[in-house]
């Protein structure tokens, strides 16, 4: 069967570009589709992971089952709190991502096609099930076993039943319905949700509390292929080439960073070199209570920034951060020596990219930097390290965090996940 998406086993002519398929809804299971939602508070890069539990699950699935995993568009994200941008509700995923070279790995297709496909008569979603963590998953001696079950939901839920159907959230699409909802108690793999499919009859499955189910094999080749292809949206990609070109003196060839433009096409990397920027991910706002003892004050950020800039003998450096503007105006009094730089586009192209681009534009400055230095358990500085990882960088230059006032300099750096091939 030719579904139309390129599996990462076939050769590059068979890999069509097009998504369309010709399912109506007319044949109940002929194609399926499984949407999901992660618990509201997680931020975007959090949320990235969860989609490649879901998306690995569907690569693995998809020579036997014919299933399609609607991409959750972006909507009010709890960090996303500019006031210039217009509303943050509804973004579709190819804002961010190049959703061609994620279909390269996994059968995904955006909400709006989705959508588009449905008869008026019916509801979108026939089935939800928010998953919940077992009641008995902490008790002392609990052994651990993969297990799931229909059970009653724990907490309240913000599905409601109004006539026949089931009003939610539903990523703020106000005229979503969902036919029945129930709560699965899940301890397991992403994989293990395949039981909870198929006990199912249903056209259109949504799992609520995706980040339930746990990675099938972290860090993996299967991982690493997922990873490659969430390539980041040509025109952020753009963007940031600009900002490297223009303010930091790099680019892709002066750096030495060569990369394919098919993820399909890529081969072990090794980059030597970088722009010649020391990046740093200054992780502010809500981490300042949340791991408060290993995020630095300002003044032992600096110290620490200074440090390896004297070791680098660099002259410039990238901040991307979440810090208000008079923090960073802070931050830049204790590093008056060196020329220090944060990414601040314009009011329009801060409306047309919005705070999610902003961010990404971040990341890719930062993961093009001759070294890194990331903040605490953060999955935005995360992201950035697996980004280094596929160009291959050196992983000195990569697994490194500035460290709390509390634990002093040095502490102990983060854990380093190599990059996987085949
Ligand atoms: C404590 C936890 O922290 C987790 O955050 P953490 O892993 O850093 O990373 P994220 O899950 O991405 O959430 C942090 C969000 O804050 C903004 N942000 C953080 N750093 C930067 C930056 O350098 N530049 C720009 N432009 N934006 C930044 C951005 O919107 C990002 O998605 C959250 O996902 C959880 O919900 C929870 O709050």
């Amino acid at each position: 069967e030719n579904t139309g998406f390129c599996a990462i086993d076939k050769p590059k002519e068979d890999c069509g570009d097009s998504v369309e398929e010709k399912d109506t809804f007319s044949s109940p299971l002929s194609v399926r589709y499984l949407l999901y939602d992660v618990n509201p508070p997680e931020g975007f890069n959090l949320r990235r992971d969860v989609y490649m539990r879901l998306a690995i699950f569907m690569h693995r699935i998809k020579k036997k089952e014919n299933w399609r995993l609607v991409l959750p568009p972006w909507s009010q994200l709890y960090h996303w709190q500019s006031s210039n941008v217009g509303e943050q509700i509804k973004l579709p995923w190819r804002m961010f991502f190049d959703v061609k070279s994620l279909q390269k790995f996994a059968p995904v297709i955006e909400m709006e096609e989705f959508l588009g496909k449905i008869p008026k008569h019916r509801p979108a979603i026939d089935e939800v099930y928010i998953l919940q963590h077992y009641k008995d998953m902490w008790d002392e001696g609990k052994e651990w076993q993969d297990r799931w079950s229909i059970e009653a939901c724990i907490e309240s839920t913000p599905y409601s039943k109004s006539g026949k159907a089931f009003k939610g959230p539903f990523w703020t699409y106000k005229n979503l319905t969902a036919q029945k909802v129930e709560c699965a108690s899940f301890q397991g793999h992403a994989t293990l949700l395949k039981g909870l499919l198929n006990q199912s009859k249903a056209k259109v499955v949504m799992i609520d509390h995706a980040e339930v189910a746990l990675h099938d094999t972290y860090g993996d080749h299967v991982y690493w292929e997922c990873r490659r292809s969430m390539r980041f949206a040509h025109h952020l990609v753009e963007i940031a080439k600009g900002f490297r070109k223009t303010h930091l003196d790099s680019s892709d060839d002066y750096d030495g960073i060569n990369r394919p433009e098919d993820w399909l096409e890529e081969k072990e990397q090794t980059t030597r070199g970088g722009g010649p920027y020391l990046a740093v991910h200054l992780r502010r706002k809500d981490f300042l209570w949340g791991r408060a003892k290993q995020v630095p004050d300002l003044q032992f950020a600096a110290e620490q920034i200074e440090e390896k800039m004297k070791e680098l003998q660099l002259r410039k450096i990238f901040i991307a951060t979440d810090a208000p503007k008079a923090e960073f105006a802070e931050l830049k009094t204790h590093l008056s020596k060196f020329k220090v730089l944060r990414f601040e586009p314009s009011p329009t192209l801060k409306f047309e990219i919005k705070d999610g681009g902003v961010a990404i534009v971040d990341q890719i400055i930062c993961s093009h930097a001759k070294y890194f230095i990331g903040t605490h358990e953060s999955t935005f500085s995360f992201r950035i390290q697996e980004e280094r990882e596929i160009m291959g960088f050196q992983r000195n230059t990569t697994f490194n965090r500035l460290c709390g006032r509390e634990e002093g300099f040095p502490c102990t750096q983060p854990t380093q996940w190599p990059i996987v091939y085949k």
